[in-house]
């Protein structure tokens, strides 16, 4: 994408350079070598495979092993975090799978609607596997869930188990998956129930990363969302990538009603008598606001600000160098209440407040994979 490409690249390079490195242990360490392994050998084993990927990144989140399987009717594609991604391109996304004869499915983990109405429409799935294979109706059906690290497996496994309909008893054995922010939490597969009569249950895998990832740009979108640890990434580097992805949406324009600017584009002075009242609607706007999060909203602000002001080309890429420098050293150091002092890393600290709203949501919601051409 013009006015990325050079954030891409930085980033994409330095997760390369992670992935090339010796010290493997960090990237593909031998849980993730003996995972890949168990996990190939039980695929053929169960009776539905639920590739899960991430919703903002429908094609980079691809579990690379079940192409060694045949596409069947036993795959379903889940699109989890689809609360985090473009609504209308998730919808572009299930219409391209469904095209390709896939089943893909959008999903919230964190969201009981959405995972009752899953668990009936796999329900309904596994009815028709019997029915075609006649298995009677006491043989337990296994589904798998597969993918790449932090795409949500673990939050799914659990949720499915909590709302399925088994009895309070096997509930109360408060069985669950690990859920973490961090990738590579899930170290070994777990059984969990999620039906009874029939009995279903679920297999929550281990995340598993292929052993080098060549491609720039896969690496950053996968580095932002989240599969690949922090620790090993210059979190400024992730954090500048994301702000060009941002600079270049109209998110921001959602953001229009925290701003404190004139028509003009000038910053509205506090306790001036023509934008007082103006001010004070703002202000009441902004504690009206369901996030009540005070630092969201000048994030918000100030990003909004800085984006509508500035005069630049943001495709050119030397201009949105210079926008992504401001909003970074200056803008959102404000906003974050971070001050620059000798000891502390105030770049680190901004980056990481700024990929952690991203990442929970609250700085908008982006689709970083663009459908092919051929399809748009
Ligand atoms: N917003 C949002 N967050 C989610 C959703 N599903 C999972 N998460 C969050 O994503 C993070 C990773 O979830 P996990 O369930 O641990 O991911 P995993 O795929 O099991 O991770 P590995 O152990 O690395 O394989 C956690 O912080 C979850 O709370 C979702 O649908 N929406």
């Amino acid at each position: 994408m013009v006015g990325t490409a050079s954030f891409v690249q930085n980033l994409g390079n330095s997760v390369k350079k992670v992935s090339d490195s010796k010290s493997s242990s960090w990237w593909y360490n031998h849980h993730m070598r003996a995972a890949s392994r168990a996990i190939f050998q039980r695929i053929p084993l169960v009776d539905l495979v639920l590739e899960v990927r991430d919703a903002r990144i429908p094609m980079s989140s691809e579990y690379g092993q079940l192409r060694y399987f045949p596409s069947s009717s036993r795959n379903i594609i889940i699109l989890n975090k689809m609360d985090l991604a473009d609504r209308s391109k998730t919808k572009e996304w299930m219409a391209y799978f469904k095209e390709r004869n896939y089943i893909p499915y959008a999903i919230n983990s964190h969201n009981k609607d959405s995972i009752k109405e899953f668990l009936n429409f796999l329900q309904a799935r596994v009815r028709d596997i019997r029915r075609s294979t006649h298995s009677s109706d006491t043989r337990t059906t296994t589904v798998m869930l597969v993918g790449i690290p932090n795409v949500g497996k673990s939050a799914f496994a659990n949720s499915l188990h909590q709302i399925g309909r088994i009895s309070a008893a096997e509930k109360g054995k408060l069985k669950h998956s690990t859920v973490s922010p961090q990738p590579g939490e899930t170290k070994n597969i777990t059984s969990l129930k999620i039906a009874s009569h029939p009995n279903i249950y679920i297999l929550d895998t281990p995340g598993v990363l292929p052993p080098k990832i060549l491609d720039a740009e896969l690496s950053a979108k996968l580095a932002l969302t989240g599969a690949v640890d922090d620790i090993l990434i210059d979190q400024s580097e992730l954090a500048q990538y994301f702000l060009s992805i941002l600079n270049l949406s109209d998110e921001y324009k959602n953001w229009a009603k925290f701003s404190t600017m004139d028509d003009d584009g000038a910053a509205t002075s506090v306790g001036g008598s023509s934008g007082g009242s103006e001010l004070h609607k703002k202000e009441n706007q902004i504690v009206n606001d369901h996030t009540q999060d005070i630092v969201v909203q000048a994030v918000r602000r100030a990003l909004f600000d800085e984006i509508s002001a500035f005069k630049g080309n943001m495709v050119d890429e030397k201009d949105m160098v210079q926008l992504i420098e401001a909003q970074f050293t200056t803008v959102l150091r404000k906003a974050f209440n971070v001050t620059s002092n000798p000891c502390g890393d105030a770049t680190g600290m901004v980056a990481a407040k700024l990929i952690n709203l991203y990442r929970t949501g609250r700085l908008g919601h982006y689709t970083l994979d663009s459908l092919p051409r051929s399809h748009m």
